[in-house]
Parts: C-alpha cells; sequence; structure tokens
C-alpha cells in the first residue's frame, strides 16, 4: 500500500516535469538581460506577467499533448502520462483549455499596454504548438517537430517578449533581427532538449509509425550529431561577440560548456540503453537552462560594467 503510494507520488513528479518549464520561461528571461544591457530597465510587471501566461501555455501544450498521445497509442507504456494518472480525459482537456485561455487573457492584457501584435505573436506559437502534437496534423510524428520548436521558442517568443518588457512604448515594427539573433542559440537549446526527449523511446514512436528524428536517424548517428548540435548553440552565441555585436560579458555563456559535454558523453556512451538514458532530457534542461540563464546575465551585466 505504502509503496504504491510513493509510486503514484513519484509517476505525478515525472507527469508535472517542472524542470522543463525552463524552456517556456526562457525566451523572455534571455529578453529581459538583452533589454537591461541596452537600456537599463524593463518594464517588471509585464515581464512577471509574460514568465506566468508562458508557463500557463506550456502546461496547455503538455496536457494537450498527453491527451493526443493517448489517441494514437504512442504513450501506451508512459505509466506518467496525466490521462493515466487521472481516467479522466474530460477533466485533463478542462484544465488545459482553462490554462490556455488564462495564458492568452495575460498576453492580451500586455498586448494593449504594448503592442497588440504580441498577441498574434502568441497565438502563433500556440498554433505551431498543435500541429505539433493535434489532429490532423501531428508533424511532430513526421520527424518536424524540431524545426517547430526553434520557431516557437526563437523568433515568434522572443519577439514578442522583447517588445512586451521594453520600456519604449512605440514599436513600430516587430523587432524580428534582434529576436533572430538574441532568440537563436537559447532556442538552439531547447531544441536540444525536445531531441534528447526522443531517445529512450525509440521502440515505442517506431511501433506505432512517430517518424521522430531519432527513429530516422537510428540511436548511434544520432549520438554522433549531438555534438554539432551544442556546437551550433556555441557558434550562434559567439558570433555576435565576434563580430562585435554582442559584449563580451555574454561570453558567460560559456559557463554551460561542462554540462553540454556531460549530455554529450552520457548519451555516446548509452545511446541504446533505454533505461539508462531515460532522464537524458533532464540532462539537456540542465545544459538549456545554464546556458540561457548565463546568457541572460552576460547581456544585463555589460550595461553596468561596461
Ligand atoms: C509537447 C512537446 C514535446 C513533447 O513531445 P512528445 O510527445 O515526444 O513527449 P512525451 O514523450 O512526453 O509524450 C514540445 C512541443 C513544442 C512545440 C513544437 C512548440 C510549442 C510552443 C509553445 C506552446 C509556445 C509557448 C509560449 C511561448 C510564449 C513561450
Ligand atoms: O514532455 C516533453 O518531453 C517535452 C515537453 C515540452 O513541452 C517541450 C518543449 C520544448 C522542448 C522540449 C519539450 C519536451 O521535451
Amino acid at each position: 500500500m505504502k509503496s504504491s503510494t510513493t509510486e503514484r507520488k513519484h509517476l505525478w513528479q515525472a507527469a508535472i516535469k517542472w524542470p522543463l518549464y525552463s524552456v517556456a520561461i526562457m525566451p523572455v528571461i534571455v529578453s529581459a538581460g538583452w533589454e537591461l544591457g541596452n537600456s537599463g530597465n524593463i518594464r517588471l510587471g509585464q515581464f512577471i506577467g509574460f514568465l506566468i501566461a508562458s508557463i500557463l501555455i506550456l502546461l496547455w501544450e503538455n496536457l494537450t499533448n498527453d491527451l493526443f498521445d493517448d489517441e494514437t497509442g504512442v504513450d501506451k507504456y508512459k505509466f506518467h502520462s496525466v490521462v493515466a494518472l487521472t481516467g479522466n480525459k474530460t477533466t485533463v482537456s478542462r484544465v488545459a483549455y482553462f490554462s490556455l485561455l488564462l495564458g492568452l487573457f495575460i498576453i492580451f492584457i500586455l498586448a494593449l499596454k504594448s503592442k497588440i501584435t504580441v498577441l498574434f505573436l502568441v497565438i502563433i506559437c500556440c498554433f505551431l504548438g498543435y500541429l505539433y502534437q493535434g489532429p490532423p496534423f501531428r508533424l511532430g510524428y513526421k520527424g518536424l517537430g524540431e524545426p517547430l520548436c526553434w520557431i516557437a521558442f526563437g523568433p515568434l517568443a522572443t519577439a514578442a517578449a522583447l517588445i512586451v518588457i521594453s520600456p519604449k512604448s512605440n514599436f513600430d515594427a516587430i523587432p524580428w533581427g534582434t529576436a533572430l539573433i538574441v532568440g537563436a542559440g537559447p532556442a538552439m537549446a531547447t531544441t536540444l532538449v525536445l531531441f534528447c526527449s526522443h531517445f529512450h523511446q525509440i521502440n515505442q514512436d517506431a511501433a506505432v509509425g512517430k517518424k521522430s528524428p531519432l527513429v530516422v536517424l537510428g540511436t548511434n548517428r544520432a549520438a554522433n550529431f549531438l555534438p554539432w548540435l551544442v556546437g551550433l548553440i556555441f557558434l550562434l552565441e559567439l558570433l555576435p561577440v565576434l563580430n562585435g555585436i554582442w559584449p563580451i560579458t555574454t561570453l558567460m555563456c560559456l559557463i554551460s560548456l561542462p554540462s553540454g559535454l556531460d549530455l554529450i558523453k552520457l548519451i555516446k556512451r548509452h545511446h541504446n540503453k533505454p533505461e539508462l538514458i531515460k532522464n537524458s532530457k533532464f540532462s539537456a534542461l540542465r545544459f538549456q537552462t545554464i546556458n540561457g540563464l548565463c546568457l541572460s546575465i552576460g547581456f544585463a551585466t555589460s550595461y553596468f560594467f561596461l
């Protein structure tokens, strides 16, 4: 009895996967660092509002992921699926869509105080989230999840965050250039999290015809690809420094290098042992969190020290 209660508690912890919410808050954290580095100021209320809304929207994405994956059978052995744990799809669906509406309502309020375009940018992010997993598209099943993920957490979410937190109230145009350069590396780190999340699921995914990049590449080639992906993240974050666009303090992102190397080593050694790499997503999240936070602090400190 006690062990089954403990087991359930662990399953719920695995279902909530709170470290994952780092991917939701990173666009606004990095944007805030960039804005602080440039003007020394952000709109704090707007920043907190965007943080909360991003978490609520990612909660919707994850709850509906369990609902949609239940339909395809890909989650047959995912005992920590919220659908399996509650056995009540209606409640899961209600909580998911309440979370989405509340998140979008907060974004609407923030957009009224900055620029209404922000609401459209975030709605496009949500649409990409739906394309990833919802019928009839299920683009994640066709190997297209990673590009969608980069676009949503990169240029789109970063552009929205930059507008919302800026003390400047009159944005004429969407700051695509800044959003692209500032968001590219952190979004690639978020995409790396998604890529790593497939390693231990390759058999279940292949069984239902889900062509994740891991199913297409195989675990060995995917493990060999990983150093290139981590290298690309640093390239995207170091090139602007070499070009003199970013301050030298952003080199602080290199603090995340050891956790990136740990991830590469872990996957290289155990790529075909699902039991040993089932938590590689969390190793990738550790890298993503340290990388994004250090980049943000690097931007912010440049205002005060340079
Ligand atoms: C739901 C996602 C991955 C889960 O994939 P999978 O089904 O393999 O996982 P399980 O094994 O746990 O079942 C990630 C999908 C990412 C998507 C392409 C983009 C989502 C965009 C967000 C909804 C936007 C967030 C708001 C923004 C303002 C930060
Ligand atoms: O459950 C997961 O594996 C993921 C959920 C999620 O929302 C997300 C978002 C961005 C990158 C990766 C992931 C996941 O891996």
